[in-house]
Order: C-alpha cells, then sequence, then structure tokens
C-alpha cells in the first residue's frame, strides 16, 4: 500500500491514496491502454521492430531511451524522426497524460490539467502507470519515453517501479536556450496545438519548473555517464543528423 501526497498548483492537497483506490487506477489505466492515440511506431518493413519481451522476466528486457529537454525544444519534432529512421516505439508522458485528462470517466482528468497548465509535475504514480501500460499495449520492444523522468518523485517512482524491468540505453538531451524554446512553443500554440500550456503565463511556470525540477536530474544522468547531448537550436533536420549519428554510434 502506498500513498501519494502531491500539492496541485492551486495550493489544494491533493491524495492519491493508492491502497484500494491505487489498484483502482492501475486497473482503470489498464483498460484504457490499448490502441492509444500517443504511441507512434514505424511502420516501414525495413525498421520491423523485434517482438515484445516485455513481461517475460527470463529473455531480454525492453530497451529505453529517456529523451528529455526544455518545453519546446524539439523533443516529440527528433522522436518522430527517430521512429522513421530507427526501429523504436514513441510514448510521450505529455501525450499520455492529456489523453488521459480526456478520458470520459478518468478521476484523474481536473488534477492532470490543473498540473499541466500550471506547469507542474503530476505525481509520479500516474505517470508511470501510463507508461507501462502503454509500453505493455504496444507489444514492442524498443522505447523512446519523451519527457519522462523530469524530477526526483519520477525518478524515484521509476526506480521503484520499472528500472529492473527494462533496459535503459542512455539520455537523450536536447540542449536549447530558453528563449528559442518559449518561441518555439509560441509558435506551436499559434499554429493550433490546443494545448492548455503554450502560452506566455504557462510558460514562466514551465521554464521555471524546467530549471528547478528536471535540469538536476538530467545533471544526475550526466554525472553517471548516461547523457547523449544533443545542441536542439540548428533546424530540425540538422538536429537529426547529430540525432542519427548518436543511435548509429550506440549500435541502432
Ligand atoms: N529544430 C527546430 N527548429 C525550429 N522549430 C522546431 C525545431 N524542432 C521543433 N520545432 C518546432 O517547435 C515546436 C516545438 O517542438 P516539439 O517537437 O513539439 O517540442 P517538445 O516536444 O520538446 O515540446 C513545434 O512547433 C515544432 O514544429
Ligand atoms: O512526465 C511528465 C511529462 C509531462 N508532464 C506534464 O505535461 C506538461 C507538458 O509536457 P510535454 O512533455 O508534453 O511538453 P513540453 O513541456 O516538454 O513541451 C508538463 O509541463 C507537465 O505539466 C508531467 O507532469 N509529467
Amino acid at each position: 500500500m502506498w500513498r501519494a501526497l502531491a500539492q496541485a498548483a492551486r495550493g489544494v492537497t491533493v491524495s492519491i491514496d493508492c491502497g484500494p483506490r491505487g489498484f483502482t487506477l492501475t486497473q482503470q489505466l489498464l483498460r484504457h491502454s490499448k490502441g492509444s492515440r500517443h504511441i507512434t511506431t514505424s511502420t516501414s518493413s525495413r525498421n520491423h521492430q523485434p517482438p515484445s519481451k516485455y513481461g517475460n522476466m527470463s529473455v531480454e528486457k525492453p530497451k529505453v531511451v529517456f529523451v528529455l529537454g526544455g518545453p519546446g525544444a524539439g523533443k516529440g519534432t527528433q522522436c518522430s524522426k527517430i521512429v522513421d529512421r530507427f526501429q523504436f516505439t514513441h510514448l510521450s508522458a505529455g501525450d499520455l497524460l492529456r489523453e488521459e485528462r480526456s478520458r470520459e470517466g478518468s478521476e484523474f482528468g481536473m488534477l492532470i490539467e490543473d498540473y499541466i497548465r500550471n506547469g507542474k509535475i503530476v505525481p509520479v504514480e500516474v505517470t508511470c502507470s501510463l507508461l507501462e501500460n502503454a509500453m505493455k499495449a504496444s507489444g514492442k520492444s524498443r522505447f523512446l519515453i519523451d519527457g519522462f523522468p523530469r524530477n526526483q518523485d519520477n525518478l524515484d517512482g521509476w526506480n521503484r517501479q520499472m528500472s529492473e524491468k527494462v533496459d535503459m540505453q542512455f539520455v537523450l538531451f536536447f540542449d536549447c536556450g530558453e528563449d528559442v524554446c518559449v518561441q518555439r512553443c509560441l509558435g506551436r500554440g499559434q499554429s493550433g496545438s490546443g494545448r492548455s500550456d503554450d502560452n506566455m503565463e504557462s510558460l514562466k511556470k514551465r521554464i521555471q519548473t524546467y530549471n528547478n525540477d528536471s535540469l538536476p536530474i538530467i545533471k544526475f544522468f550526466e554525472a553517471a555517464g548516461q547523457v547523449k547531448r544533443i545542441d536542439a537550436s540548428p533546424d530540425a533536420d540538422n538536429v537529426f543528423g547529430e540525432v542519427e549519428r548518436v543511435f548509429l554510434a550506440s549500435g541502432f
């Protein structure tokens, strides 16, 4: 039995009770994980992914690459390109949360919206369950986990729930100046992202969260020699040139 206490962005203390309700959470999220829209995976025959070994402890563990960087750094854009070129399935933690927020009957919809609009990081129990369910539902064995882990709570929760079940390869870090990140997010909002956080007010909070909570996690991985840093400021094709080099050098 576990209990997560999270301070919601409006100052309300939210308790996610994971005794009996924890079971409900897992069951609820599991029921809705199949056929999710957030999963993008290569359809090209040359990129056919090996069948999933996930869940079977006697065989190879699924490979995971964490994709991190500031809001708007280009994580999603580059993940799509990696999916097209290499044998990976893209799981965006933000997309999974937005999908869960919009799911009819979700008991976490309002909480997730509150966190996203205010640039705060959703308690890991929700995000990690969504990620694990999506991995299982995909039937694949190589994953780009985009936008996670982005604080200590995320990292601790992942280590408790997932680290033994997967083979983490490296962290792909898209390094991008604050001004460029803000302009890209505002541009994404103006071109109709429909996201409730692609506006200046939310962005100020997102940047603050990134600097205070996410950068220390990247530094932690860096100290462990697990970060592949990419300059994310050039245009998307040039950035991908560097990304491609990293994946090829890593044996993919
Ligand atoms: N290298 C790039 N140069 C210019 N614009 C980019 C670049 N990469 C992404 N974008 C644009 O910036 C916005 C944010 O990119 P996205 O991939 O959604 O970022 P993230 O997933 O890191 O939030 C999108 O509108 C995207 O088209
Ligand atoms: O593991 C995650 C990933 C995302 N988010 C929330 O979702 C928002 C949008 O994240 P996403 O990765 O989609 O976008 P980015 O800010 O990187 O452009 C974040 O600001 C957080 O509020 C979260 O709480 N946990």
